[in-house]
């Protein structure tokens, strides 16, 4: 009867299933949610299960995502499967997790966020300097091409999608001079050599939750609540929540490039946020500071400021 050797991986049943998208990054981030609650709540790997589940986003990969409805697309089947009861959480890139959620599910938390900086991926260089009049950047980001073109008016800036090492490969190769992808994107996958140089916040803002891995659960299940509060990181979730409301009160076009930004400074919490126009002609910033228990209040009030101070063009409207 105690035959059985105590770590026999079989004999471990999964009391938690994690929803995932299949791709490296979205694997690596899934990974490192196990790992947390396993070490969290002292049970082996295998009893946290990754539950692999294909988007429609990741279908139809290739076509003008933003066109064919915009963010959901790579957390709704996610999302359908949290619902159902299949997987008892999810985990994302929080950039990619659209402000509204589905009812009854919540952000429940945040893994601590990695460097939230942008790297610029040059085939010659050091530096956005180094870059000669004409030259070519790839990317898909709006909010990447207003500010490259706001910094550099005499760049041309082309579209550029596909995954990480695509991209990478289309500088190698010289289809492209440069393109710019998230660090903790880069890092994850073992290629932060690949970034040139890193672009500082002050001049070039962050996609809001950029960085950050969210963990995505049901509402009404405390035991899986209970289990992401035990790993959930403090300052990352205050940061998130001014962030997010931030770009909730902005929100209606997903053509508008808005970055925003809030760090935890002791007691408060200090949040930038910019709305550009795509070819980053004008653009409208701000910056205040709150207590940290108002960080969802402050990024509202921010993005109301925004909205009511920026000329309509900004705004798409
Ligand atoms: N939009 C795709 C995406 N979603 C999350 C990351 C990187 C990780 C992160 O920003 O947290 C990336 C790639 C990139 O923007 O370079």
């Amino acid at each position: 009867m105690s035959d059985t050797p105590k770590s026999e991986p079989a004999s471990v049943r999964p009391r938690l299933t994690i929803g995932t998208r299949g791709s490296p990054l979205a694997l690596w981030q899934a990974h490192a949610v196990q790992a947390a609650l396993s070490a969290a709540l002292k049970v082996p790997a295998e009893a946290i299960a990754i539950s692999v589940i294909r988007t429609s986003g990741d279908q139809i990969q290739d076509r003008a995502l933003s066109e064919a409805g915009g963010k959901g697309l790579f957390t709704k089947e996610i999302e359908e499967a949290l619902l159902d009861g299949r997987v008892d959480l999810a985990v994302h890139s929080a950039k990619d997790v659209a402000t509204f959620l589905p009812e009854g599910l919540h952000l429940a938390g945040y893994l601590p966020r990695a460097d939230v900086r942008d790297a610029l991926i040059l085939k010659e260089g050091a530096g956005l300097d180094d870059l000669p009049a004409g030259a070519r950047i790839g990317t898909a980001s709006l909010r990447r091409e207003a500010q490259l073109r706001r910094l550099r008016p005499d760049l041309k800036v082309e579209l550029l999608r596909g995954n990480v090492h695509t991209r990478l490969a289309k500088v190698k190769d010289g289809e492209f001079d440069a393109t710019l992808l998230a660090l903790a994107g880069l890092t994850r996958l073992g290629l932060a050599e690949a970034a040139s140089a890193l672009l500082d916040p002050a001049d070039f803002l962050p996609a809001v939750g950029q960085g950050a891995v969210a963990i995505e659960c049901r509402i009404d299940d405390p035991d899986t609540n209970a289990a992401i509060a035990a790993i959930a990181c403090r300052d990352t979730g205050i940061a998130l929540d001014a962030e997010r409301a931030f770009l909730s009160a902005l929100d209606g076009s997903c053509r508008t490039p808005i970055a925003g930004l809030a760090t935890v400074e002791g007691r408060e919490v200090r949040l930038r946020g910019l709305v550009l126009v795509p070819d980053g002609s004008d653009a409208a910033e701000i910056e205040a500071r709150a207590p940290i228990v108002d960080a969802a209040r402050l990024g509202t009030e921010c993005g109301a400021t925004l909205r009511a101070s920026a000329p309509a063009r900004l705004l798409g409207l």
